[in-house]
């Protein structure tokens, strides 16, 4: 694998290989714990079921939750001339880079934010994607030196917000919304998570707030999906099996 020396060989590099992937979607929230994770990962198996060449970037250094969604925690990616392959998901076959496959200890680091992004640009340049219909970047929660760095490197096709029903979420969100725009990346819509909770004895849905609906008519954006509260989900996810999950929350959507 070549050695990249100067920031133009970099950026360079980074530009050849994002030409090779049709749409590249940016997944944020701006606030952590609200699911960005699991909705990358249901996004892509969604997308890979249409028969799409996927691709997921786990750009979420200090908590990577990918791997384990996905069951590839112990994986270790192989180099090729043309850089880190990524791991392949064992059923749909998604394209996945964490930095966690790297340097699993990197999650325990404190890093500065002219260090992250530097690690940052230098794993873009490095992974090799090959030809792919979608990348899905899981985003850090903030708005922070990562995602400002993605979408200076980037060329994003899009972003999709991640938000619940709740109000503390929801003024967290709108900074997301906000810094996006400000970086010229277009807000495709807002996956609504944890939108309410169907008992699964009476069949009683409660739900949980509005905020994200009165987020998305703010903003002129509209609801791309509401996902449950639901036990399942969350045992797919932790038994990093989120492959076998079988809602599909995307069903007739086009990103
Ligand atoms: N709709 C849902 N129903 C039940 N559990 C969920 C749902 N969405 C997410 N979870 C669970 O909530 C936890 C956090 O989800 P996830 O890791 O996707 O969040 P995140 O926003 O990526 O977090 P962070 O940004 O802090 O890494 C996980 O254990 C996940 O299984």
């Amino acid at each position: 694998m070549a050695e990249l020396k100067t920031d133009d060989e970099i950026e360079e590099t980074i530009k050849r290989k994002m030409a090779h992937i049709k749409r590249k979607i940016a997944v944020m929230s701006g606030k952590g714990g609200v699911g960005k994770s699991t909705v990358t990962a249901l996004l892509a198996v969604h997308l890979a079921k249409q028969g799409k060449l996927v691709g997921i970037l786990d750009a979420d250094f200090l908590g990577p939750s990918i791997p384990k969604l996905f069951g590839l925690e112990r994986k270790k990616p192989l180099s090729s001339i043309d850089g880190i392959e990524p791991i392949l998901s064992p059923k749909y076959a998604i394209r996945i880079m964490s930095m966690q496959f790297v340097t699993p200890e990197a999650a325990a680091v404190i890093w500065r934010g002219p260090m992250i992004s530097r690690v940052l640009q230098d794993f873009l340049a490095h992974v090799s994607w090959g030809n792919l219909d979608y990348l899905i970047i899981d985003m850090p929660p903030g708005t922070g030196d990562v995602p400002i760095t993605v979408m200076q490197e980037v060329p994003l096709d899009g972003v999709v917000m991640v938000a619940t029903p709740h109000d503390l979420t929801a003024n967290i969100v709108e900074r997301a919304i906000n810094m996006a725009r400000t970086m010229d990346a277009e807000v495709l819509g807002i996956v609504e998570n944890m939108s309410y909770y169907r008992c699964p004895d009476c069949g009683r849905i409660a739900r949980f707030g509005n905020s994200a609906a009165l987020l998305a008519r703010k903003y002129g954006l509209k609801i791309i999906a509401s996902i449950p509260l639901e036990e399942d989900l969350a045992r797919y996810g932790d038994a990093g099996v989120i492959e076998e999950y079988k809602t599909d929350y995307f069903e007739g959507i086009e990103l």
